[in-house]
């Protein structure tokens, strides 16, 4: 075996089991209710995506609405960067200043992933607090260096399909079906083009550690190799899910957590590598606006259902998640269950 560096090698209790269990379990989900004209949803569709997020935090969607063209331009352009020369890719790199571009550095709890990575904003120019200083409310306006294009039409497709899926959110949670829109106005979601390389240890290494996802919810389109695990909430076990064409994994982020107040939870997920193939994906995160503050929603909490969270800057938290990819941390980086009353 190759010698890789070990800043890549995970903690042995980490470390990826070569044998898999697939995913017989995480729903698939059709959408074709939605895509007429007709705005009544069906009741059992509500009920499918209220169990898919309380039993797994994941499902996956067929039947979406979003054309395969766009989805297949947006993936050769990925692949076509990323056979660029390291040197090329790097003149778009992210940085403290603009924080939207290339990286070939990420680490995931101390260690790094095995993946490169290229970030663009949805709003262009995305507004976010430019200090995570809590009282500090100076803004700065982040842009892309990327084919503004090709990114706003997928992304154009993107924002359709996170409003059908909010809406059926909203609704399965017993809420009035536009609750979320408003939080949304100036979102700060943004999209992830993945690479993740061929690695000769691929039963040490991740392409990406075990993490939860901190913003509303996420959609991924992954290719045909496979690689992404989900923890099941059940027994804790690390399950494979198994790609399938066109499909769109969705899953459940740390704010739909705390707006339910933990009926729906955000699920740990990891990436494995593979020593033959490359793999490439693009997760869609869609987050709120800089000003929202997130807090369990009222009509979901009474006496009988207190708070299980105090209420947090979302601008805050994420500039100082995005300031964090440059600086050296010397504790745990915020997360979510530090606001857990
Ligand atoms: O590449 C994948 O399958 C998952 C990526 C992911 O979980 C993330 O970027 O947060
Ligand atoms: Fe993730």
């Amino acid at each position: 075996m190759e010698e890789v560096d070990p800043a890549f090698i995970q903690p042995h209790e980490h470390q990826p089991k070569l044998g898999i269990i697939e995913a017989e379990g995480i729903p698939f989900i059709d959408l074709s209710p939605l895509l007429g004209s007709d705005t009544d949803v069906p009741d059992h569709l509500v009920a499918e995506i209220g169990d898919a997020c309380k039993t797994w935090g994941f499902f996956q969607v067929i039947n979406h609405g979003v054309p395969s063209h766009v989805r297949e331009r947006i993936e050769s352009a990925s692949r076509e960067f990323f056979a660029l020369s390291k040197e090329e890719k790097r003149k778009a790199s992210r940085n403290e200043t603009n924080l939207f571009g290339y990286s070939d550095f990420e680490i995931t709890k101390s260690v790094r992933d095995w993946k490169e990575i290229f970030d663009c904003t949805i709003q262009n120019p995305t507004v976010i607090y430019a200090s995570d200083e809590p009282d500090d409310k100076e803004l700065k306006e982040l842009t892309n260096q990327w084919p503004q294009e090709i990114c706003e039409e997928y992304a154009a497709e993107m924002q359709k399909l996170t409003h059908k899926l909010l809406e059926l959110i909203a609704l399965s949670l017993g809420l009035e079906k536009d609750r979320f829109h408003g939080l949304f106005k100036d979102e700060t979601s943004f999209m992830r083009l993945n690479y993740y390389p061929p690695c000769p240890a691929p039963q040490l290494a991740l392409g990406l550690g075990r993490h939860k996802d901190a913003g509303a919810m996420t959609i991924l389109a992954q290719d045909d190799v496979g690689g992404l695990e989900v923890k099941r909430k059940s027994d804790g076990e690390w399950i494979f899910v198994k790609p399938m064409q066109d499909a769109y994994i969705v899953n459940v982020g740390d704010l739909i957590q705390v707006w339910s107040n933990d009926k729906y939870q955000s699920v740990e997920h990891r990436v494995t590598v593979n020593s033959q193939k490359e793999r490439f994906s693009i997760p869609f995160f869609i987050n709120p606006s800089h000003y929202v503050w997130v807090e369990p929603l009222q009509e979901l909490i009474d006496q009988q259902n207190p708070p299980k969270y105090k209420g947090y800057s979302w601008g805050k938290f994420y500039a100082t998640r995005k300031l964090s990819n440059f600086r050296k941390l010397t504790s745990e980086n915020i997360q979510v269950h530090h606001f857990k009353l």
